[in-house]
């Protein structure tokens, strides 16, 4: 379990990422996620989420060189979108990502959704960027244990991180338990369910015990059970609170309540259902 904002966790091919980062959905092109991704960064953070999709990586490469840490110091997530698939397509939306960040390398590059045509393809794309040098890591996101199956019978390089929805009301179980059985890293989306789970009594009653917020106690329950994590704020004390959780620990009671609101309930599109 990492201790602090910085402490990093090994990957399956030796590479060490932040276990906690912003995630930069639904910020704005522009000011509001340069300022948003300066603010985390001189605050701390080292690791930041982004995706061709979410159309900010431009500003997300602007607020890295805006901060105070230099660039090889930051961890940098994107993610291949679903009409971008395919051998010679990945090629070319990597280098678009690049450009768009202003980078030279990226150190994590993942396959947004398992799109069923194009996925094998992806990947193999992929292990080429990761051969050539220009990416430190590659994995996945929204993989169900049978994609991951499936890849695995095409790889010559396993997945170091799958990234997919995760919080209370839905713990993943079989997929996690897949992951850590093959040490790939899990990783949060939508940690706090965006909102939904503040008014939890589960939840607030251990907040107010502990003099956390809800969204504190959420974020820390990731953290105990070695989930990567990247809440998403533009609001510079949102993103200061949200990191500040490394000053108290749930107690195995505690773990267990949360574990027990778990509904299977997603905020997003099931993986196996998605509309490519
Ligand atoms: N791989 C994938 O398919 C997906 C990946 N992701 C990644 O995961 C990241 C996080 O997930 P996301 O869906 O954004 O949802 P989150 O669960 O991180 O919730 C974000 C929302 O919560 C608000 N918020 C943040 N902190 C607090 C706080 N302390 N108190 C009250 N409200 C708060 C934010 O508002 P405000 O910004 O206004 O402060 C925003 O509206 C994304 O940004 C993205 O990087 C997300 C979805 C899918
Ligand atoms: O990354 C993402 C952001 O959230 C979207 C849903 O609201 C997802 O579809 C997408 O994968």
């Amino acid at each position: 379990m990492i201790q602090s904002l910085q402490d990093r966790v090994k990957l399956n091919n030796g590479i060490e990422m932040p276990g906690f980062g912003l995630g930069v959905y639904k910020a704005e092109e522009g000011q509001e996620v340069v300022e948003a991704v300066r603010t985390a960064v001189d605050h701390g953070y080292r690791l930041v989420d982004t995706a061709s999709f979410y159309g900010n990586e431009r500003g997300v490469g602007e607020g890295i060189r805006e901060s105070s840490v230099s660039r090889d110091d930051i961890f940098v997530t994107t993610k291949v979108w679903n009409d971008e698939q395919g051998y010679d397509e990945t090629l070319r939306a990597f280098e678009k990502s690049l450009d768009r960040l202003g980078y030279d390398y990226l150190d994590l590059y993942l396959i947004h959704w398992p799109v069923k045509e194009h996925f094998l393809q992806t990947w193999k794309a992929m292990e080429r960027l990761y051969e050539e040098g220009v990416i430190k890591a590659i994995g996945v996101s929204n993989f169900n244990v049978h994609h991951l199956q499936r890849l695995f019978t095409h790889a010559n390089v396993k997945p170091t991180v799958n990234q997919i929805e995760y919080h209370p009301h839905l713990t993943q179980k079989v997929v996690k338990a897949f992951c850590e059985k093959e040490d790939i890293k899990m990783e949060a989306w939508s940690p706090m369910k965006r909102g939904e789970l503040f008014d939890d009594e589960t939840i607030t009653d251990i907040a107010q015990r502990h003099g956390k917020t809800p969204a504190q106690v959420i974020l820390r329950w990731d953290i105990q059970h070695n989930v990567i994590t990247i809440p998403k704020s533009v609001t510079p004390s949102r993103i200061k609170d949200n990191a500040d959780i490394f000053d108290f620990s749930l107690s195995q009671e505690e773990m267990e309540k949360i574990d027990q609101l778990n509904r299977d309930e997603r905020r997003g599109m099931n993986p196996d259902e998605f509309d490519q």
